[in-house]
């Protein structure tokens, strides 16, 4: 008989370790401080990070989404640079990790997934082994090939939503089972407009009743994935497959652990 373990997948957001209209802005102090609230939770997850001002930036300047376009000079090499960047990214959130000896192992996802899918299955067995071994799988939003206009940008979120299905979808035995999201960004959560046209913080919903919310505006950051509205089309999908989603502040002083330890912090549930 096999003991089903629960996991949290963890989104660390673009706009929370970031400034997302200014390039290359690492908010240090914000991404240290998630990292140990992850090191005290002390439980099984898998992280995905956001590419932020790490590459949202070239990816608008190089039109990267709609795929290939050779008016647009340069654009493979402003391909690269957008996977570069969010590369660098990687590589600076992976090495505060290893100075916290915490053990974490990076997934580079234009090598793993095509056209949004995955391409043989390989990955949920790679994720297994790395969360059987306590290491701590780090994913992130990256560029994607494809057949179909050659390359284009998969979100962090979307990744998570594949995520989700394929642990959902596995035929094994439910070794680990994914007990919750949590989207950490630069929010307190899913703002709606009340009868007042103030802005309100919703604390919980369920997924199908999202399309008839009416939204605040927060304005418009540099984002070629949708932004919030993008994270609330995966939210659903994640949400169908009886996942429930928590959108948390990453930057307000142990909302991540508290999410992690289930205890009540101001935010949004979407079930
Ligand atoms: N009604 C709203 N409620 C909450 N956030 C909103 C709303 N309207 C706009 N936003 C904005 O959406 C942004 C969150 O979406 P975004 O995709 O940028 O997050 P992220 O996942 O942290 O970023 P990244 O994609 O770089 O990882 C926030 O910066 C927030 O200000
Ligand atoms: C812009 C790139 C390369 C990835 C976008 O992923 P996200 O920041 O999770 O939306």
């Amino acid at each position: 008989m096999t003991n089903t373990q629960d996991i949290t997948i963890i989104k660390i957001g673009g706009s929370v370790i970031t400034d997302k209209n200014i390039p290359f802005s690492l908010k240090e102090d914000v991404l240290d401080d998630l990292i140990d609230q992850i090191q005290k939770a002390d439980q099984k997850c898998i992280i995905v990070h956001g590419a932020g001002s790490f590459a949202h930036p070239l990816a608008k300047e190089y039109h990267i989404v709609s795929g290939r376009n050779n008016e647009i000079e340069d654009q493979i090499i402003g391909l690269i640079k957008t996977h570069n960047g969010v590369a660098k990214l990687n590589s600076i959130i992976l090495n505060k990790f290893l100075e916290k000896k915490i053990p974490a192992m990076p997934i580079q996802p234009s090598a793993v997934f095509y056209q949004k899918r995955f391409p043989s299955g390989n990955l949920i067995t790679v994720l297994i082994k790395l969360l059987d071994l306590k290491i701590t799988p780090i994913l992130y939003g990256d560029i994607i090939f494809g057949q179909e206009n050659d390359f284009s940008i998969i979100s962090g979120d979307k990744i998570i939503e594949e995520i989700c299905k394929q642990f959902v979808d596995s035929k094994k035995p439910p070794k680990y089972r994914i007990r919750k999201v949590v989207f950490c960004f630069d929010e307190d959560g899913l703002y709606i407009e009340d009868a007042d046209k103030k802005k309100k913080l919703l604390s919980n919903i369920e997924h199908t009743k999202i399309d008839s919310i009416k939204f605040f505006n927060l304005g418009l950051k540099i984002d070629v994935t949708g932004g919030i509205l993008g994270k609330l089309e995966e939210t659903k999908k994640i949400c169908k497959l009886k996942i429930p989603v928590q959108l948390i502040n990453g930057k307000q002083k142990n909302f991540l652990l508290k999410a992690l330890q289930q205890q009540k912090i101001p935010s949004t549930t979407i079930y």
